[in-house]
């Protein structure tokens, strides 16, 4: 099932939390909403849910408007994190729950219910909990069986809120794996929201990364790490330095000195000259070199891992760190003060 957005409003009173959101969804497709708190994540997974209605634009499931239908019209499960599983119930009727509530034309069979029930739990992992009740679960086993839950009613479309979001970062790791290994077998279109850019891009086959109520980009983790189309995408994904540089004749100047070709970076809207902007760029595509004459000196060199973290200070007081795969010799390693120039080989630049 594909899910079209198309200029989602959505306002809480004065406040508006959704200033037109269009996206695609393709079918079978792992994405992810990722941005930081309060930009709309969980309200645009809610209108995808029909826990609430827009005040404009519309959301298309396949070639069906589903503006003005109920969550139990729209053939989605959800896991919300503050839809708890019911305490009253043993972990078999919590994931039987939605085929029994179904009306008795729609409503399978006891002994298929039965089957249904326990082949889920078996596929959660959770199938020896069956009678257990919620409080005698973990937090890993509890969300095994809301998403159980989810799946019960074979839902086209599955919508997840920061699933793991209670969890330990090692059951989260776990937990993760099994998910996508899951989405894997079963295949349908599912949506999760989280704030954690690692799940995002280890999880999904696409990102939609939000601000303040607006699409910031959607693409690939790994589109979107390596081509971050503005400053937000750029500051919210992954580590950059900010470099206060300029453009001109083809190159990207620090204190008038060149130190990128600007074929190499990526140039925000329509800045072919400017005298005065931010060069965002990661560590990793930054390379030093020693030069007696260079814009920066070394200030501190430290070892994690298998790279080599260097920070230098240009000579008009900017800081900025560079990462560098540890060489084989000792004598390539800078020390501090060394004075060394520098060249950049990817990034953006923005026009102030
Ligand atoms: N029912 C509501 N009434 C008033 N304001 C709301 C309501 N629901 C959400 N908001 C506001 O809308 C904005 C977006 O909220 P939303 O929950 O979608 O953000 P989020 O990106 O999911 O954040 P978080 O990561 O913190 O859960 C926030 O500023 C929030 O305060």
């Amino acid at each position: 099932m594909d899910i079209t957005v198309s200029g989602l409003v959505k306002g809480f009173g004065s406040f508006t939390a959704l200033h037109g959101v269009d996206l695609d969804i393709h079918t079978g497709e792992l994405m992810a909403i990722l941005g930081p708190s309060g930009s709309g994540k969980t309200t645009l997974l809610r209108l995808l849910a029909g826990l609430e209605q827009p005040d404009a634009g519309s959301i298309r499931f396949g070639a069906k408007d589903v503006a003005g239908n109920l969550p139990g019209d729209r053939d989605v499960g959800f896991v919300f994190q503050h839809y708890a599983l019911f305490r009253h119930m043993s972990v078999f009727e919590n994931v039987a729950f939605g085929l029994r509530v179904r009306p008795s034309k729609t409503r399978p069979p006891e002994a298929e219910i039965r089957k249904r029930v326990n082949d889920l739990l078996a596929l959660v992992q959770v199938d020896w909990l069956a009678d257990r009740y919620p409080a005698q679960l973990s937090g890993g086993q509890r969300q095994r069986v809301a998403l159980a839950r989810a799946l019960a009613i074979e839902p086209q479309v599955l919508l997840l809120d920061e699933p793991f979001g209670a969890l330990d970062a090692k059951v989260r790791r776990e937990l993760r794996r099994w998910l996508r290994d899951l989405h894997r077998r079963l295949g349908m279109t599912t949506v999760f929201v989280t704030h954690d850019q690692e799940e995002a891009l280890d999880l999904a086959d696409r990102v939609v990364v939000m601000g303040q109520g607006r699409v910031e980009q959607i693409g690939a983790p790994q589109e979107l790490y390596d081509s971050p189309a503005n400053a937000f995408v750029y500051r919210f994904l992954g580590e950059t330095n900010e470099l206060r540089a300029s453009l001109q004749a083809g190159r990207v100047r620090v204190q008038n000195t060149p130190i990128a070709e600007a074929a190499r970076i990526n140039v925000a809207e329509t800045a072919r000259e400017a005298d005065d902007g931010t060069l965002f760029v990661r560590p990793h595509l930054l390379s030093l070199t020693p030069d007696p004459h260079g814009i920066a000196t070394v200030t501190h060199v430290s070892l994690v891992g298998a790279m080599l973290r260097v920070e230098v200070e240009t000579q008009d007081g900017q800081n900025l760190h560079v990462e560098v795969p540890r060489g084989p010799s000792i004598d390539l390693v800078p020390t501090p003060g060394e004075r060394v120039s520098l060249t950049v080989r990817g990034g953006l630049f923005v026009a102030a």
